[in-house]
This record gives C-alpha cells, structure tokens and sequence, in this order.
C-alpha cells in the first residue's frame, strides 16, 4: 500500500465524513445549542436593559418580580438545554470512536500479510486505541463547542456594533490578527502531532514486543535491557511533545498579550465615548459582556482549531488505512471473480477438486524484493495426491505454504487451483478449502472448544463435531482429563499447554475443517511415540482424498508421499518418487537424507 496514492485530496472533509451516519442525533444537538445560544446573548442586553432602568426609573416592585421570574423559566429552559446538549454531543462521540474503531480493526485484519511484516503489533494496537481516541473530543464536543462559539461570535460582534460601532473598530484589527495565529500555531501543531502519534506507536510497539516475549526476557535475564530500549523510546516520545508543549506555551503567551492590548485600547476608547454622551454605563457594560463572550468564543475557535489540526495529525495514519482498505474492496467489488470474496463462507456454493498448478511462479516477499525467495517453480500436483516438499533451511518450503494460501501475491507467474487463477477476488473462496497444521500452532487465548472450533467459520460448531475431531486427533483423552474439559482455557497463545498438546488441537481443528487441500508443516514433530503413531493414523485417515502439501524432514513421513520436491534456493531441482530420487547418489535429495540419517545416528 503506497500511503501517498491514497492520501485525501481534503482531509478536512475526511475526517468530518465520518459524522455523516450521526447526522440526525447532531442536528438536534445543534437546534438544542441554538436555544443556549440565544439565551446567552440575551443576558448582557437584559442587564443593561436591568441597570439602565434602575437608573431612570424609580424602583418597581412588581417590575422587578416580573424580571425575576423571567431570568428564572429561561434559566431552567438555559439548564435543560444545556444538559441535552452535553449528553447528545458526549455520547455521540463515543459511537463515533467506536464506529471508528471497528472499521478499522476490520480493515486491519483484511490487510495482506505482507503488511504485518512492515507493521509492529504494538503499533497497530496504538493505532486502535489512541489515534482514533484523539476524534474524539474534537469531532462532537470540540466541533459542537466551536459551532457554538461561533455563532456567539457573530451574535456579539452583531451586538458590539449597534452598541458603539466605534469601539468595534478594534475589532477590525483583533480579530484578522488573532485568525493568523489560530492558522499559524494550527499547521504547526498538525505535523508534531503526526510525530507524536508516531513516537507513541514506536514506543508501544517495544512494550508490547517485550510483553509477549516475556519468558525469553526472563530466561536470558534481559530485564534491563527491555527497560532500556523501552525507557529510550518513550523518552522519544516525551521529546516531541515537550516540543509541542513549548509551542503551545508560546501561541497562549503571545495571544494573550494580544487580547488583553485591545481591552486597554477599548477602556480609553470607552472613556472618551462615555465623557462625550455617546455611550451610557449601562451600554459600556453591556459592551464590555459582549466583547468577553467574543473574546472567549474566538479563543474557543482558536483552541479547536489547534485541537483539530492536531488532530489531523494525529490520525493521518488511520485514514491512509481507511482510505486504501475502501480503494482495495472498490476494486474487487468491480473485479470481482465467478467466486465472492465478502469473507463468507462459500464452502458449500464453490467446489474444488484440489488439483494445484504452478506456472512459472517467480516471488519475492515485498519486504525484500531483491531477494528472490522462490525462481521459475512449475508443478502441478493432482487432486488427492501427496506431496512433500524438502530442501535445507531457507529452501522456499514455507513460501510455497504461503502462496498457496495467498498470503501474498507472486511477482511473475500462476497458481491455479482446478482451473480457477488464485487472486484476490476469489482466495478466501479457495482458503474455504485449505486447512494448515504448522509447526508451532497457534491458538488463542479462548477455550479448547473455540479453538477447534475456529476451523468453521460461517456456522456454530456443536460440541459433538468437536470431540468427534479432537477424537480423531487423540486429543480427546488429554482434554477430558482437565477439569473443565473443553472449556479449559489455554492461555495467551495457548502457554497453558504442551507443545504435543497444542499440536492435536491444531490437528483437531484441520480434522473438523474437511479440507480438499491440507497443508501440514511437520505436524507430528512435537508427539511422543505412543501418541505420534494415533496421529499419524488420524493424519493418513484424513489425507485419504484430500491433496496434501507436506513440509517434511522426516524420512518416514516423505517415504509415504506420491511425488517429493526438492528445493534448492527457491527452485524445484529434483522431483519424484522416493526410491527413485534416492538412487541418485549425487542429487541433494540424497545428500539431504545421508545427513539426516546420520544426524538421527548421532
Ligand atoms: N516474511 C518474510 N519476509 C522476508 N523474507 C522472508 C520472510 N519469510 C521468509 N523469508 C526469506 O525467504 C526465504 C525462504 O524462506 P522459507 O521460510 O520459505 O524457507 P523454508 O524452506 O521454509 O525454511 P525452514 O525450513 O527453515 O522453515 C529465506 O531466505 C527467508 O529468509
């Protein structure tokens, strides 16, 4: 994803898209602040209007009353509106953030893997919780609060003009100068923002790196340098925004200096105005209310406005990924293949024999495209035929479970799976098909039962189809032996557990998917004897049929295969049967098995 393609042309109407869904909710939040409003800027004309009669006229008991009671219905119409007002914009705000949220944990999770290779957990998380947190506060409240102020500025200035047009004249020079600064100490406050938000992710990131590695930090007693590094990058962190705080510092300074010239400037004005007969107290009075209520709504104003550019900054990151998360389902809403691609299911209205071909199928991970990771790969493997796939460290066997999951594009070249071409329009339709049992199997923090459970994901799986699989994988015996059975809880990442035991859970989980293509990275590697021989029975049960791409080291395991490639530095450079490649006394596959055997001798 190139973040510049995708940048807004107006990020200003971006961010304010995302109130479009709220707009009634809004709309009565601002008719209410509309009555606060008018009320508001009643209050310094009805106290001239108070004082200005107890000047001239003689004091009126039952006039006073009636005022009274007035000031007091439109102080609770004032405090009922108030309270509905706060309450619309507040929680409108947080559906807002929420709504943001899930739009963006949805968008995330779609990303190609290729992005979680760029991107650090930690400043993904960072990205969910406080980039989209910064919307808060200026899209509702910020944004109501300086409508609001707004139109109190313009009722004022309205109202400091028919009392003395005179002395509003200052305003003529306050209120350009004052809107330069908003704008200069805006643009500022954008870009630091952006670094700030950065430095926090960077900083999070580390944090939660050491986090989830803790038992490593321990074992290598590493506790000072996690402290270290961690200490190091939120102090960077602190850095930027001290820098942000001093500029801050300043634009309050300076404003204030500012404002407070044009009140002095006004008062001598006033003076003269009042010594003339062209101005009454009563009138200064009302003008001096008027011109605070202005003041304090253009500081308002103001201060949104920073907020606000702030938070442009702040949340540049999060709508580069909303943005190109919408370009990429537009363009495979229009290219969309014979098979949808909505992340549904489609297991049942799309049907794959499991015939495999790759055409000359060049790749090389985005992440370092100079190195090819796979060069020039032709194969084709039939439906219900078994593979292995073997070759030294770094061969390209795990690329190639990779490709066929689409987990990233190839440069040159095809996969097809039957005769449909794998792309981006119909691969979730094809992974309906592949289940994959890795070396170290993943499980997530859930229960034993989610976790086999995981392997159907348009329907709810019964209990029964989970024993019935966890059976299968000899795995029933050791779950019901917890005392919650399968709602035992494994633990972050399944710590809980055995590396035996989470691997027949991972098998399980294949076991109940009923795929036409399995992908198995050394299963069975991490069972003792006793239960291997149980699985690896499972396992042949389960192959029967089924197209199986086996990443193997194991002379046993690859005796057992129809066809086994042997990889060299991301090329197929010998292919075939067992005791045919092993005749080849000078091939790798046979220097590959002399190593092993002797390795197993040792
Ligand atoms: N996410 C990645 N980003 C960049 N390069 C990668 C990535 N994953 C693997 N590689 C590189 O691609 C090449 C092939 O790696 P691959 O994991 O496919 O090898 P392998 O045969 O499965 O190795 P092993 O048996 O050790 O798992 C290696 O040079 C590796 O360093």
């Amino acid at each position: 994803m190139n973040p510049k393609q995708t940048k807004p042309i107006n990020q200003h109407l971006q961010r304010l898209s995302v109130l479009k869904p709220f707009r009634t909710r809004l709309l009565l939040g601002i008719a209410v602040m509309c009555i606060t409003i008018v009320i508001e800027l009643a209050y310094p004309k009805a106290l001239a209007y108070f004082i200005d009669h107890l000047n001239s006229a003689k004091i009126d008991s039952s006039w006073i009353k009636n005022f009274a009671g007035i000031a007091a219905i439109v102080l609770v119409i004032q405090a009922l509106a108030t309270t509905l007002r706060y309450y619309i914009f507040e929680s409108t705000g947080d559906m807002i953030v929420t709504t943001i949220r899930q739009t963006l944990f949805s968008a995330l999770i779609r990303q190609d893997i290729a992005f979680f290779d760029k991107h650090r957990v930690g400043e993904l998380t960072n990205r969910l919780a406080s980039d989209v947190e910064a919307l808060h506060d200026t899209l509702t409240m910020g944004l109501a609060i300086s409508l609001r102020s707004s139109l109190v500025f313009i009722g004022c200035t309205v109202m400091l003009i028919s009392i003395s047009p005179t002395l509003s004249l200052i305003l003529l020079i306050y209120i350009p100068l004052s809107l330069w600064m908003t704008d200069w100490i805006g643009n500022s406050l954008k870009t630091s923002a952006h670094h700030i938000q950065e430095k926090k992710a960077a900083s999070n990131s580390v944090a939660q790196e050491y986090f989830s590695n803790i038992r490593l930090i321990h074992a290598f007693n590493q506790n000072k340098l996690a402290n270290d590094k961690y200490a190091d990058t939120a102090d960077q962190a602190l850095q930027v925004i001290l820098r942000n705080i001093r500029l801050l510092a300043s634009y309050r300074g300076l404003s204030s200096i500012v404002l407070y010239l044009a009140l002095i400037i006004t008062f001598f004005l006033a003076a003269d105005l009042i010594s003339q007969g062209k101005l009454t107290v009563g009138e200064f009075t009302s003008f001096i209310i008027y011109a605070g209520m202005a003041s304090g709504s253009s500081s308002a104003i103001s201060d949104f406005w920073s907020d606000w550019m702030r938070t442009l900054g702040a949340t540049e990151r999060v709508f580069e990924i909303l943005g190109a998360d919408d370009a990429k389902q537009a363009a495979l809403k229009k290219n969309s293949d014979a098979i949808p691609n909505d992340g549904v299911s489609t297991k049942n209205s799309f049907h794959l024999q499991g015939k495999i071909q790759f055409n000359n199928v060049h790749f090389a991970y985005p992440e370092r495209p100079d190195t090819a990771a796979l060069t020039a790969l032709n194969f084709e493997i039939q439906p219900g035929e078994k593979i292995a796939l073997i070759g030294a460290s770094g061969a390209g066997k795990s690329s190639i479970a990779s490709l066929l999951l689409g987990l990233y594009p190839v440069n040159q070249g095809q996969i097809y799976f039957d005769n449909f071409l794998s792309n981006d329009s119909n691969i979730n339709a094809i992974r309906d098909h592949i289940a994959i049992v890795e070396q170290e199997p993943a499980l997530f923090s859930g229960s034993i039962y989610e976790n086999i459970a995981f392997a159907i994901a348009d329907r709810e799986v019964a209990l029964e189809e989970v024993i019935q699989a966890a059976t299968k994988a000899n795995a029933h015996h050791f779950i019901s032996g917890f005392p919650n059975g399968y709602d035992t809880v494994v633990g972050d990442r399944g710590v809980q557990l055995s590396g035996g035991q989470k691997q027949r859970i991972a098998i399980a989980r294949a076991i109940l998917r009923n795929p036409k293509i399995l992908i198995l990275d050394e299963a069975t590697s991490a069972l003792d004897s006793a239960s291997e021989a149980l699985v690896q029975a499972a396992l042949d049960e389960l192959m029967k049929e089924r197209t199986t791409i086996i990443i193997a080291h194991r002379y046993s395991t690859i005796k057992k295969v129809d066809t086994v490639f042997v990889l060299e530095q991301g090329h197929i450079v010998q292919q075939g049967q067992h005791q045919d490649l092993i005749k080849d006394s000078n091939g790798l596959y046979c220097q590959l098995m002399s190593a092993q055997i002797s390795g197993n001798h040792t």
